[in-house]
């Protein structure tokens, strides 16, 4: 699936969006762009709204208001399965891999979760992507964190996406895993032009792939654009170096 951009140059955005749970407000008038082959990282303390506003852009949540759009299309009231089929994946903070499947039924059922079925090349081609090298009689549960995370983007890679909402992909990875994944992300945005939009509290990660930044604080964006400025942005140092120094470097 080749990833087309709207006339502004965006794959995907979304404008104001505000989100209430449990009678509370948890965001607030949330925009952004990204552009295909674009690495937008997203930073902010515990409880920002980071992994809320996923939520809401992967159609797991609808927004109270604001609007989403993704490959030219109004996307806001569609399920989080319709805009998976339009090209957009999600990863989450946890791994979670069907334990008591083999590695090769879990790609199996990625190939088979909605028709047209693809082909066991589809998914040696996403396994190839992230050097994915376990043998497939290997049952899930033994899987490393690396190796969950690599499985469930090969599963989601299959599909060509032209999106990747990825959240915390580094947590509780060693830095050659790290290393590794980092390249791996390289090559999805800046070879096959996969828009990524990335939550991470790794400085130092954001630094070596991130084209742009967003940092969100109490629900709201506190700072936005290139990684420099914001870092140097005193209203983020406020909401969130301050506090939360020692686990963003
Ligand atoms: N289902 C829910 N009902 C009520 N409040 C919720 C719900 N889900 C999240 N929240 C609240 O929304 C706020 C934002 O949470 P969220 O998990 O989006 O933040 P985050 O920036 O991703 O934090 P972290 O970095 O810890 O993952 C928090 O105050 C959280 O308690």
């Amino acid at each position: 699936m080749r990833p087309h951009a709207s006339s502004d140059g965006s794959l995907f955005s979304c404008r104001n969006i505000t989100l209430d749970l449990g009678g509370r407000s948890i965001l607030r008038e949330i925009s952004l762009d990204v552009a295909p082959g674009e690495v937008l990282g997203i930073i902010g303390p515990n409880g920002a709204g980071k992994t809320s506003l996923f939520e809401v852009l992967s159609g797991r949540i609808p927004p109270k208001s604001g609007t989403i759009h993704f490959r030219g299309q109004d996307v806001t009231h569609l399920n989080l399965q319709r805009r998976a089929r339009l090209g957009l994946g999600r990863t989450f903070q946890t791994p979670v891999v069907p334990e008591e499947l083999t590695v090769a039924e879990v790609l199996k059922a990625a190939r088979q979760a909605y028709k047209p079925y693809l082909t066991p090349d589809d998914s040696e081609w996403g396994a190839d992507l992230v050097d994915f090298r376990i043998p497939g009689n290997v049952v899930a549960e033994r899987l490393d964190t690396l190796h969950r995370r690599k499985l469930l983007l090969a599963c989601l890679l299959m599909r060509r996406p032209a999106l990747l909402l990825l959240d915390e992909p580094a947590a509780g990875l060693i830095n050659s895993e790290i290393d590794e994944l980092d390249e791996i992300m390289r090559v999805l945005a800046k070879e096959l032009r996969i828009a990524i939009v990335l939550i991470e509290h790794r400085i130092e990660l954001l630094e070596t792939i991130a084209d742009r930044a967003m940092v969100m604080d109490a629900g709201e964006v506190v700072s936005s654009g290139p990684l420099t400025h914001v870092l140097s942005d005193p209203k983020v140092h406020a909401a969130y170096f301050e506090m939360d120094v020692e686990e963003a470097v």
